[in-house]
């Protein structure tokens, strides 16, 4: 099995990903794209092989270091457009650029590889670093910052919450323990704390895997991005758009496929409605949510979680 170089992201649902958002590429003179969660540029570089010279592809992310590798490698090509931003803040980009809708969307969510292989980064704990786990390190407070000063019960919350840790209450009293002893500075004591809390029954498996997935989607706010996200990306498509998420966790996932089935746009009401009274929705789920094949799990295994789900901007007055 061939083991991605350090520094290097292996893209998720590559060809699944672009092939449903190109019935999005109309005719139109100019087709315009957004890769929301840029990374290394993988989905971007298979979306602007479908991109004629006078369209354009706007790349997003909030990481500065995944902003100067995307500078780097798209810089030259004049179709591209590379801000660091949320992509809550889509909307705004968009407004900056003079750009009033667009044709395709596309969020990978997570963090990339690199973020993770590199230990002053804070996000792994199979690299000793400093406890940071920020996407965008100029921004928020550190994952130590927050450990070393939260509740016992909100540290157990976000471990069984987003890490769906079963050890989320010991782990939390450890930590809670621990810090009066000595701050929490780094992954590696981290981790070291952990495993002494969670039984280690699969060797492949490290015990400090939920807790740190728990924490950085905490201090990275990734769910409340997303819930906000969702709307902003739907607004912004033109008719016949197509918005397509990648994500890797069930939170996120519920959250995507319920958003684009439009249980919370529908009008909840006890009272009976008749078909006629229920608003039209505005878009429409594109085909059944997607996961990678056998080959591309056993050539990346972080594929293993990822689910695809695209859908269609059907009117252009509602959201
Ligand atoms: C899974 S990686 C994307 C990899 C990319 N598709 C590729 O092929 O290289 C996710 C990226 O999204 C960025 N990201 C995560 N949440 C974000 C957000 N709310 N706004 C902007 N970027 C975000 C991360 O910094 C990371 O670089």
């Amino acid at each position: 099995m061939k083991t991605p170089a350090p520094g290097s992201h292996v893209t998720v649902l590559l060809q699944e990903s672009v092939a449903m958002l190109l019935p999005a590429l109309g005719a139109g003179a100019v087709r315009r794209c957004v890769d929301a969660t840029g990374g290394r540029g993988g989905h971007s570089a298979a979306l602007l092989e479908h991109l004629q010279h006078q369209d354009m592809l706007l790349i997003l992310d909030r990481d500065p270091s995944a902003v100067a590798a995307l500078q780097e490698r798209f810089g030259h090509d004049e179709r591209v457009v590379v801000r660091q931003a949320r992509f809550s803040e889509i909307r705004a980009v968009l407004q900056s650029l003079d750009w009033d809708s667009v044709d395709a969307i596309l969020a990978d969510l997570g963090v990339s590889s690199p973020q993770l292989d590199e230990a002053e980064r804070g996000f792994s704990f199979l690299r000793d670093g400093p406890l940071d786990m920020r996407m965008d390190p100029d921004t928020g407070i550190s994952a130590a910052e927050w450990l070393n000063t939260a509740a016992e019960k909100e540290i157990s919350q976000v471990l069984k919450n987003y890490g769906e840790e079963r050890f989320a209450r010991p782990i939390a009293r450890k930590i809670v323990q621990e810090r009066t002893q000595t701050p929490l500075q780094r992954t590696g004591q981290l981790a070291a704390l952990i495993a002494t809390v969670v039984p280690r029954h699969d060797p492949g498996f490290n015990p400090a895997t939920r807790s740190f997935q728990g924490i950085r989607i905490f201090i990275n706010h990734e769910l409340e991005e997303l819930e906000q996200f969702l709307p902003e990306a739907m607004a912004a498509l033109r008719a016949g758009g197509r918005l397509a998420i990648i994500s890797f966790h069930s939170l996120e996932d519920r959250m995507v496929k319920r958003f684009f089935r439009a249980d919370s746009y529908r009008v909840s009401s006890d009272l009976p409605l008749r078909a006629a009274e229920i608003p039209p929705l505005p878009w429409r789920a594109i085909g059944k949510s997607l996961r990678a094949g056998a080959a591309e799990v056993q050539m990346n295994p972080r594929s293993r979680s990822a689910v695809l789900r695209v859908a269609e901007r059907s009117d252009r007055h509602a959201a």
